[in-house]
């Protein structure tokens, strides 16, 4: 087995992009005036290559849940059995992706990479948990290119069972340390800068934080020029299939909203795999973390809402998808100014 082979990552269609951006200048309302909407329409119809764009007919949230070695170094608020319990939780449907996606359209689907237990969802498994990364790797070679390939397969999995949009939702107690490595390492940013607080963590908590980030760094930087190493060095299962599941949307020409931390993470390292694929996604929200805005800075991303959530599970992405579906719905509902038999601004047909 090796690491899968993406292919070049194609561009949305600009004439569809062009068309959309021309259509809200005819459409009845002034000039530019539903400001970020408009881009967003325009950014649907570039991804499917047809304006009007088509509503979203099966959004879907892929959960990327596993557990993180580091955690036994005291850098999350939770115990690690508190991963299992939530995926549990999840399934029941009793989560806040669940309830978020019942009224955004979306469906979920939890998949267990790496939880530290026995859980009913582990038919893609890799191991149980990671390395802690300040001392040792991640994940040995044959484990990263194992979740790379399983983050492929379930992008082809969904989007060939109808997906037209895709979340990367992450779960599990301690992945907001990787993250930051990851972050850190590849926007080359020191520490304390990526050093956020996570499920909620006290100072001391921090502390102990800000030291495992610091010694995980070290280690992430000495194989910086490869993304695969650096998945397997300082990230988990979670994070590298998250990582294939963003490169292969963009392979495969399917739109994304981004989440939070983690999602922004393995964003930046797909970015790494297959350049340009940031050309499919979209970031639906500004979380507090810091590494999250160095993340989509890097990435040249600018977050839709702005709720103040940290969580992950997709929250963000989720809450932002009716907006998207807004967007393209201007587009398709809105009357142009002879259609409507208004008088059209000066310089509008
Ligand atoms: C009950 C609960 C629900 C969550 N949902 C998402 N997270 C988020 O917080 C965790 C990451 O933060 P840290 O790195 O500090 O552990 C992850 O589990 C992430 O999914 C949760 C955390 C908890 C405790
Ligand atoms: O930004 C996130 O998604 C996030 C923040 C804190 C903890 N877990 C995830």
């Amino acid at each position: 087995m090796s690491r899968p082979a993406f292919t070049d990552v194609p561009q949305p269609d600009e004439l569809a992009r062009a068309e959309a951006r021309q259509r809200h200048a005819t459409l009845i309302k002034p000039v530019e005036s539903l400001g970020r909407l408009e881009e967003l329409g325009a950014w649907i119809a570039a991804c499917q290559g047809v304006c009007p764009p088509r509503p979203f007919t099966r959004p879907r949230v892929v959960i990327f849940a596993g557990d993180h070695g580091i955690a036994a170094k005291g850098v999350s608020a939770y115990p690690v059995e508190t991963t299992a319990q939530r995926l549990d939780a999840l399934l029941k449907g009793d989560g806040v992706p669940n309830a978020l996606a019942g009224v955004a359209g979306a469906g979920v689907r939890v998949v267990d990479l790496a939880v530290d237990a026995d859980t009913s969802v582990q038919e893609f498994k890799v191991r149980r948990g990671s390395g802690s990364i300040d001392v040792a790797d991640a994940l040995s070679g044959a484990e990263v290119e194992a979740a790379l390939r399983v983050g492929v397969e379930l992008a082809n999995n969904e989007i060939d069972s109808g997906a037209d949009l895709l979340v990367a939702g992450d779960l599990g107690v301690g992945v907001s340390t990787p993250s930051a490595v990851l972050v850190a390492a590849l926007t080359g940013t020191e520490p304390v800068g990526v050093v956020g607080r996570g499920s909620g963590i006290d100072d001391n908590a921090w502390m102990r934080k800000a030291a495992a980030i610091r010694d995980a760094l070290r280690r992430a930087r000495a194989v910086l020029a490869d993304p695969v190493a650096l998945l397997r060095t300082s990230a988990g299962a979670d994070l590298a299939a998250m990582t294939g599941f963003l490169a292969q949307a963009a392979v495969r020409r399917t739109p994304v909203l981004l989440d939070g931390l983690p999602s922004a993470a393995a964003a930046l390292v797909a970015e790494e795999l297959v350049p340009n694929a940031r050309a499919w996604w979209v970031a639906s929200h500004r979380c507090a973390e810091p590494a999250h805005e160095l993340a989509l800075q890097h990435l040249d991303l600018k977050p839709v809402l702005d709720l103040g959530i940290r969580l992950g599970e997709g929250a963000g992405a989720l809450a932002a998808l009716p907006i998207l579906a807004m967007a393209a719905r201007l587009l398709t509902d809105v009357a142009t100014y002879p259609d409507a038999g208004v008088t059209p601004p000066d310089g509008v047909a």
